[in-house]
């Protein structure tokens, strides 16, 4: 092992404080004191003094600020992220000391100056504190007036609020230790790692308030004294919980040589370029501290290594991001176990300023760095913006900045909020820095808002894995190290620390008796092969994660599918179930309708039978009652072609059978039917069915229902399976007489031979029947006509000859063969075709004609004029407006029977007619 005191006396200044030319500023004086400062602590390369902490730090209790708290201990609104404002001195000279007696008084002594103040409304001062925690940013006045005519629109001055604690100008570096730096040491102390940030323009006191100087030692300085005063003091209490804690430093800085990319420099003694990988810095030296002394002497060793140049702005500017850790590991000595039980490190960075060409004076190689050192403001302050508005709207994703600079992917865990950080921004409150100051605040104030509320939880796997690789990478390569150095320490200097020694050649006492054997060069590049190893298989593991990490996301959102669509299929099974369901009920149901069916079909079938062998009355009531003794035929005497079969048969022996005499004398009931019975049709066509009917037997007749009578007809296909006969028209003929009428139906007669059947009934009721409602099936089940008449009673008056209507409802009775005078018949004198059923084809245009009036058997209803009517028209002429609406005829008759002039003049002429 070695010692830090021995490191430093290697100590060469890689880049050797350079003069700068005197910047415009006033502070020249200062500037040029403070590289006299710097200097003369690098002109003593072979012994880095302690920095004199002791007579510096002020005792917080004297401190006019509180105690400090340790932040994870403070309330919800300092779970936020810390941001300090710290206002560099106008007049940055040197400070008094507080104790000019003291070992370093002859440095400073007749050169102090008094403390530059920092007046509110002073002019020359663009920054103005407020309060503890606010600040209000004035712009300086215009130079011209055409300036100031441009810049009259400028915002005058801006407050910037919130910030954790404003120091102004004045402020002590112990104080901003109690402030700033002590409650992370408390965190640090019991385990928890931190990062402290100093942010600000070039020459505004970052590394100043980091490192300070020898007579006013900053954060780090200052921090080792307290970590090691802590150490004594656990140390004689005897033990801190049997946990004795171990600290080990590294440094180091990333830069950009010529602006050839970005470099990490190891700032130990003998440190070398280094490269990093993840988290983790390959082959970074971490020296072991165990005095106070002995860490001063790293860090300033490290100090004088980091790259500085002079620029217009800093006679000693920082050209690199320089990072300290400082571990503490904790192990557990139970047992006699060595058993590390975790490490927290505290992460102290000094970034380089931002910096304006102009303000600088750089060129060439400088101007280079200062693209590289704004660059890298630029990415970590864009690694925590996108943080802040992750955190507001955890919908936008966090950009990933901090791949872009190796400072941010080294403090990514912090830049990520995984990691609680601390900023410290400095500032100069000069006219001449106002753009400087403005940027800064502008920028980094609002960062106050990142909130660490999930730190314990926030840090998923990945983090956690990373943070283990971190701690244990390094760890490996410091036992390696250590076994190396011990070896060569114990060559060189017999007379070291022999207890610590011993102490740490026990912990890897395997490995060194191996070592003792092998160069320390061959250690040193075994160490690094295994380190490049391990490296290698960290980021085979991060690929291997990764993909993990997919597959998972990928199982998850299959198995999410998978259950979607099973509750459909499910859904869907359901309604199945239920629509099989109501298949089952409507299968029952058109069973039972079936059997209904049936059963009706049975009835009906049994009522046919019985009606064709018991009840000849339907038969009776449809046959044609032409006359008694006639004969019906259905012919086709006007075409052309029909001499072969012109001429149908249209008697058959049921008809025949049918045409029975009827009571003879009873006038009850006339009816006068075409049809009952068939006629066949041999070829498909139109066909006319007519037949005159002589009207004189029936002449004094009493007419009933006459208004009614309806006229049927039905084809029947002769193998009783279609009906395709259509009644497609009706005609009527009225010749000059009154006892003989032609009635003719035209039926459209289809391919097939069928049957027809057609009736009309006028009905002569004295007593009177109201309604008449027949049905008739014939003898094979075959409905082939329905007629349906209105009828009422009806009452001769001979004398007065008027035919009073009254009636009492009653089955209808056989007809006589008394000839009814039809109501909608005309009457034909047509003595050849008297008394002749024919059927006719008519000629094609009638066809056309009739075709075109689509017809059915069903639809053949059709309510006719009354017979009366009809026969008054023919007999009166016009006198008689049967066809103007009810109300526009004369309401009574001039009898005063109530009846109308046509029903009286029907009756008389009924009466007229010879017997
Ligand atoms: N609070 C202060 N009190 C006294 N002197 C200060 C203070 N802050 C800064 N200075 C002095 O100002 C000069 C510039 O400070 P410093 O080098 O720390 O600036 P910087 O921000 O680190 O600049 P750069 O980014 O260029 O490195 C130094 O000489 C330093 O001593």
């Amino acid at each position: 092992m070695t010692s830090p005191r021995s490191t430093t006396t290697c100590t060469a200044r890689r880049n050797p404080p350079r003069r700068a030319r005197e910047p415009p500023s006033s502070s020249s004086s200062s500037s040029s004191s403070t590289v006299a400062v710097a200097g003369a602590a690098a002109a003593a390369p072979t012994q880095i003094a302690p920095f004199p902490l002791d007579d510096l730090l002020l005792p917080s209790s004297s401190s006019s600020f509180p105690p400090p708290q340790p932040y994870s201990n403070t309330s919800d609104a300092s779970l936020n992220l810390r941001v300090f404002l710290r206002v560099r001195p106008l007049d940055a000279a040197p400070r008094p000391r507080r104790n000019p007696s003291g070992a370093d008084s002859k440095l400073l002594r007749g050169r102090s100056a008094p403390r530059p103040k920092v007046a509110k409304g002073k002019s020359g001062v663009c920054l103005i504190v407020n309060s503890a925690s606010s600040v209000t940013l004035s712009a300086p006045p215009p130079l011209s007036s055409t300036s100031a005519l441009l810049d009259s629109k400028r915002i005058k001055s801006e407050v910037y609020n919130g910030f954790s604690f404003v120091f102004p100008p004045e402020s002590r570096q112990p104080e901003v230790f109690d402030r700033v730096m002590d409650p992370l040491l408390v965190d640090f102390m019991s385990g928890k790692s931190s990062l402290l940030v100093a942010m600000g323009p070039t020459g505004s006191g970052k590394t100043h308030t980091m490192f300070g100087c020898p007579r006013d030692p900053g954060m780090v300085p200052l921090a080792l004294k307290k970590i090691f005063s802590y150490a004594v003091g656990n140390a004689a209490r005897t033990t801190d919980d049997n946990f004795p804690r171990t600290y080990y430093i590294s440094m180091f800085e990333i830069y950009s040589e010529r602006g050839k990319g970005e470099r990490i420099l190891d700032l130990c003694p003998d440190g070398v370029d280094l490269s990093i990988h993840q988290l983790t810095i390959k082959g970074l030296r971490e020296v072991m501290i165990s005095t106070l002394a002995e860490a001063e002497s790293l860090v300033a060793c490290g100090m004088l290594k980091r790259t500085t140049a002079a620029t217009n702005a800093n006679s000693q500017s920082s050209r690199s991001q320089c990072i300290i850790n400082i571990r503490c590991d904790r192990k557990s000595l139970l047992d006699g176990n060595d058993l590390s039980l975790g490490s927290a490190v505290l992460t102290i960075a000094d970034l380089a300023g931002a910096e304006r060409e102009k303000k600088t004076g750089n060129q060439g190689s400088r101007l280079l760095e200062s693209n590289f050192i704004n660059n890298t403001s630029m990415v970590f302050g864009l690694c925590l913006r996108s943080l802040l508005e992750h955190q507001k709207n955890p919908r936008k994703p966090l950009q990933k900045h901090f791949k872009n600079s190796l400072l941010t992917r080294y403090l990514r865990d912090y830049l990520e909020g995984r990691k609680r950080m601390t900023l410290i921004l400095t500032v100069k409150p000069g006219e001449d820095d106002y753009l400087d100051t403005s940027f800064l605040l502008r920028k980094a104030s609002p960062y106050m808002k990142i909130k660490y509320s999930n730190l314990d939880d926030f840090s998923g796997l990945s983090s956690q894995k990373r943070s283990n690789l971190t701690l244990i990478c390094p760890e490996n390569f410091k036992r390696r190290k250590l076994n190396d150095l011990e070896l060569a320490v114990e060559n060189c200097d017999a007379s070291a620390n022999e207890d610590s020694r011993e102490s740490k050649r026990d912990i890897v006492v395997d490995d060194s008796e191996k070592l003792q054997e092998i160069e320390p060069s061959q250690v040193l590049n075994s160490s690094s092969e295994s380190l490049a190893t391990l490296d290698s298989k960290v980021g085979h593991y991060d690929d291997l994660y990764a993909q993990l990490q997919r597959v998972t996301r990928n199982e998850m959102i299959m198995r999410n599918f998978a259950k979607a669509l099973w509750q459909v299929l499910k859904q869907y099974k359901q309604k199945l179930l239920e629509s099989e369901g109501a298949i089952e009920i409507l299968k029952e149901t058109i069973g039972k309708k079936d059997n209904e069916i049936m059963e009706l079909q049975k009835k009906l079938e049994e009522l046919s039978s019985y009606s064709s062998c018991q009840m000849p009355l339907f038969v009776e009531e449809f046959s044609c009652r032409v006359d008694d003794q006639s004969t019906c035929h259905a012919t086709r005497p006007q075409t052309a072609n029909s001499d072969t079969a012109d001429s149908v048969a249209s008697s058959d022996s049921r008809w025949q059978n049918n045409v029975e005499p009827i009571e003879q004398g009873s006038k009850n009931v006339l009816s006068r039917d075409y049809g009952g019975k068939n006629i066949e049709f041999g070829e498909s066509g139109v066909w006319e069915i007519s037949c005159p009917v002589d009207l004189t037997e029936s002449a004094n007749d009493p007419l009933i229902g006459s208004e009614e009578t309806c006229v049927e007809a039905e084809g029947v296909a002769s193998n009783d399976t279609a009906s395709d006969l259509h009644q497609i028209g009706h005609k009527e003929e009225v010749n000059n007489s009154n006892t003989d009428c032609s009635y003719s139906l035209v039926l459209e007669s289809p391919k097939h031979p069928a049957k027809v059947q057609c009736s009309e009934r006028l009905l002569y009721e004295p007593h009177g029947y109201q309604e008449i409602n027949q049905e008739h099936n014939d003898s094979k089940g075959l409905k082939s006509a329905q007629s349906e008449s209105m009828c009422n009673g009806s009452s001769k008056d001979d004398d007065e000859g008027i035919l009073s209507l009254s009636g009492n409802k009653g089955p209808i009775l056989a007809n006589d063969s008394k000839r009814p005078l039809g109501s909608d018949v005309l009457l034909n004198e047509d003595p050849e075709t008297k008394n002749e059923f024919q059927v006719k084809e008519l000629p094609e245009r009638e066809k056309h004609d009739s075709t075109s009036k689509p017809c059915n058997v069903k639809k053949s209803k059709r309510r006719l004029l009354p017979a009366s009517t009809m026969l008054l028209k023919e007999f009166t002429g016009p006198d008689i407006d049967t066809d103007k609406p009810k109300q526009e005829r004369p309401k009574a008759s001039a009898e005063g029977t109530g009846r109308s002039n046509g029903s009286i003049s029907l009756i008389r002429l009924l009466n007229a007619l010879p017997k």
